[in-house]
């Protein structure tokens, strides 16, 4: 999909008010065109007066009255009709980026990190607003005034309305695409060092305590403080190309006056035109150029923005991780999950599963222990269509997992995984993410199964006590409990938990094994973990190694 490709439906919807916007723009700058040749017009006109010669006062004045709260009314409606437009544009850019990034994670392009996706989503986006209103706007309004102006010229002085015409059409086409061409591959440099930053930032913020005990904080500084210069050298050079630009407008202005002025003082010379019109005519072209600066300005940023809806429509190009059925088939209740020599591995890596076949029957409740990088995250990852085998088949009964819609995949199998966030919130709403509308008796329970009860129950706020970054922080294994907790509390009736137990000291996880019985009855459970299980905890212990299961 092209960047146009991608823009093009979301302008579409706001075209009414954009188009509003383009007219009230065309307005002030034709009204403030027409106040300025007016006034020349008037001041030279009631100067001649002065000399004996006649002239009706009120017309003009009322005309300049006009031109000018005409042009303040144009302006201030262009103002809050575009920005609105614009704001709305970029809420539903986001909304649209959004929709379409769900189904791409997680990324298949791997260069894409956290960082970089945030800055995607927050910055690009917003170098977006200048597209249109300060950008194509004032472009399309200066091409209507300077017609117009280049039809008014050639009425009373048909050469200098070439010359005008000449310099206006460099100004606000010329000039511009030049300044494009010329900046687009520092735009392109400056909107990658603002997001080189930014993930410089996540990274020195993420890895702080790690980096300070490793004592290279000043090497990370080093880095940034590199990164930021770079940045910093990116918007000098555009800033520089901007002012070069500006230049070449006042001059190409310079050039429009004076073609004007020479040409309409050779013909007062003649006799055909008179000293007023002539004025105004002077000054109606100073005024027709005061488009031309926005358009620098704006256009130095349309190469930034340019750049931004490229990395954009490159994230939203991204193949989605999972083909979504036409025709889904309801999840089935109540039927084996079979694997049948499956076969996996990650994009461009080495083989993960090599002939996979497992069935688990209905209610069953088994385990999956083995070294490290056996492959057992990457068998639950393939259950929950996260990623898809190359070859085999996975089936729930009769049905190919891949026939079901992954939202209602996901309602029925929940995931405790390895790196469960727990979010800045209450414990009541962390944990009624999986059950919106379970009550504090099943909220307790889950707690209970997760061992984290006796801790919630001593905070002064109980369920209702903030977590997170902003209120009280837990520690690492009561923020995984937290996640079990949640895991547990789930309707779904098969559950996968990765490595439960792996915060939890031995007397607790004990403890947990002992309740996860009764915290899944009657639903299906795939356990990877690498603890030592008692007894009785589940129906079945299989190892797996190097891909297959033993
Ligand atoms: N997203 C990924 N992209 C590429 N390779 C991956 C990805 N996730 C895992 N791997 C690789 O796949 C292999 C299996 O990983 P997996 O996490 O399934 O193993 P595991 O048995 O669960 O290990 P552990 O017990 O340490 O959690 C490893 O070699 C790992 O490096």
């Amino acid at each position: 999909m092209s960047v146009f490709a991608m823009l093009f439906p979301l302008f579409r919807r706001r075209f009414g008010a954009l188009a509003l916007t383009l007219l009230l723009s065309a307005i002030a700058l034709a009204a403030g065109t027409a106040l300025l040749g007016t006034s020349g017009w008037f001041i030279t006109a009631t100067a001649l007066t002065t000399l004996g010669l006649g002239f009706n006062l009120f017309v003009p004045s009322a005309l300049v009255r006009a031109f000018s709260f005409i042009r303040i009314l144009a302006r201030y409606g262009e103002r809050f009709v575009g920005h609105n437009a614009t704001l709305r544009l970029l809420s539903d850019l986001r909304g649209w980026l959004f929709a379409a990034l769900f189904p791409r994670l997680p990324l298949s392009d791997r260069s894409i990190r956290h960082g970089d996706l945030v800055s995607r989503l927050t910055a690009d986006v917003d170098a977006l607003d200048v597209a249109f209103l300060v950008a194509i706007g004032p472009m399309l309004g200066a091409v209507i005034i300077g017609t117009g102006m280049t039809a008014v010229l050639a009425w009373f002085l048909p050469e200098a309305a070439i010359i005008y015409a000449l310099a206006l059409g460099c100004a606000i086409l010329l000039v511009p695409a030049a300044l494009i061409v010329v900046s687009r591959r520092f735009g392109r440099a400056a909107i990658s060092a603002a997001a080189d930053t930014r993930v410089a930032i996540y990274d020195a913020i993420g890895g702080h305590a790690d980096l300070t005990l490793l004592g290279i904080l000043g090497t990370t500084h080093r880095r940034f403080a590199g990164g930021a210069q770079n940045l910093l050298d990116r918007r000098l050079t555009l800033a520089a190309l901007t002012t070069a630009a500006t230049a070449a407008v006042q001059i190409l202005a310079a050039i429009a006056l004076t073609g004007t002025l020479w040409q309409g003082l050779v013909a007062y010379t003649d006799g055909t035109i008179d000293a007023a019109v002539l004025v105004g005519l002077v000054l109606a072209v100073i005024g027709s150029f005061e488009a031309t600066t926005v358009i620098v300005r704006s256009v130095s940023k349309a190469a930034a923005a340019l750049a931004a809806a490229e990395r954009l429509t490159n994230l939203a190009n991204l193949p989605a991780a999972i083909v979504e059925p036409r025709q889904p088939i309801s999840f089935p209740l109540d039927q084996p999950i079979a694997f049948s020599d499956v076969h996996f591995s990650y994009k461009g890596g080495a083989p993960v599963l090599r002939g996979v076949s497992l069935t688990i029957r209905p209610g069953e409740r088994i385990a999956i222990t083995g070294p490290s990088g056996g492959g057992k995250s990457t068998l639950l990852r393939l259950l929950l269509r996260l990623n898809e085998a190359q070859s085999g088949t996975l089936r729930l009964g009769k049905v190919p997992l891949e026939r079901i819609a992954s939202a209602d995949l996901h309602a029925h199998v929940a995931l405790l995984s390895q790196d469960s966030p727990v979010f800045i919130d209450t414990v009541r709403n962390n944990l009624r993410i999986a059950q919106p509308l379970a009550d504090d008796a099943a909220l307790w329970a889950a707690l209970e199964a997760a061992r984290l009860d006796t801790f919630v129950a001593s905070l002064p706020e109980g369920l209702d006590t903030l977590i997170g970054e902003a209120g009280r922080t837990l520690s690492a294994g009561q923020m995984r409990r937290l996640s079990l907790a949640r895991t547990l509390l789930s309707n779904a009736p098969v559950i996968l938990l990765d490595e439960p137990t792996n915060a939890l000291d031995r007397a607790n996880e004990l403890g947990f094994f002992e309740t996860l019985a009764a915290a899944t009855a009657g639903r299906t459970l795939i356990m990877v973990t690498h603890a030592d299980i008692p007894e009785g905890t589940v129906d079945r212990v299989m190892e797996m190694r190097d891909g297959r299961l033993v």
